[in-house]
């Protein structure tokens, strides 16, 4: 099986920090797992997300993606393999709140060339109402204002911009926070059945214990971090 991520004695410090934040002796993400990183609040793991995006570059230590080591890629580079091959769901959405589900769905492929040509045989707007639609958007819900829906509607829209034009990996960083159990389980599952869909690594963040049953593999960050994991502060 090849491998999605790759981290190998990962050390991150925020300046003006004693001590090290993240200090990750090994972590490797195959092609294709449904993966959950469990830990408190403040212990890092919004931090290491970044580290993974290659929107933090680290300091010692091996960060790889795809294959792609990114300490040895320009920051063009990195922004350019963050646009095509990962998809990532913040945890508060990122909406452009006064355009439609729709434009902020295809907005995704606009600076993302490798996304727009996985989509070349249907067109950019057909299959953004094709996941919109199969993640339970109506028609009408998606010519809707962003700010005109409710935060499960958003978090779909959310997610669908981050499956467009189908990266290698999705990053989703606590997007279920703001729901009710029925309405996460439910949001959970059709993440799944889109990233099975496109064949994508899923890498889900949260604080939320329980999540971890719906999940084939779960990790705890203060499992594989020998870093402060925010205890110093
Ligand atoms: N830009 C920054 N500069 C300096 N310190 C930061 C910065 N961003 C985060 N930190 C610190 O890093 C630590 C971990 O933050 P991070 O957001 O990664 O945690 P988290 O596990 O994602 O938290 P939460 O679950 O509350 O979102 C915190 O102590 C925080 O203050």
């Amino acid at each position: 099986m090849s491998t999605c991520v790759e981290l190998k004695q990962l050390q991150f410090t925020w300046p003006g920090a004693q001590l090290p934040l993240l200090s990750i002796p090994e972590l490797t993400i195959n092609r294709g797992e449904r993966i959950l990183l469990r830990g408190a609040s403040g212990s890092g793991k919004s931090t290491l997300l970044g580290l993974i995006a290659g929107i933090h570059t680290s300091g010692p230590g091996q960060v790889k993606v795809l294959g792609e080591d990114l300490a040895s890629l320009s920051q063009h580079h990195r922004d350019r393999l963050r646009a095509n091959d990962i998809g990532y769901i913040f945890q508060q959405f990122n909406l452009l709140p006064y355009l439609s589900a729709m434009a902020n769905v295809t907005l995704a492929c606009q600076f993302a060339p490798a996304r727009r040509k996985r989509l070349a045989q249907q067109s950019i707007t057909a299959e953004a109402e094709n996941l919109l639609t199969r993640l339970g958007l109506t028609s009408a819900q998606q010519r809707q204002p962003a700010h005109q829906l409710s935060v499960g509607q958003q978090q779909r829209v959310a997610a669908a911009r981050a499956l467009l034009g189908s990266p290698a990996l999705i990053i989703a960083d606590e997007p279920t926070s703001a729901l009710d159990q029925a309405h996460r389980d439910d949001f959970i599952q059709l993440l799944f059945e889109a990233c099975d869909a496109q064949q994508t690594t899923l890498l889900f963040v949260t604080h939320d214990a329980t999540l971890a049953p719906l999940f084939p593999r779960s990790i705890e960050l203060s499992d594989i971090n020998h870093g402060s994991g925010g205890r110093d502060v």
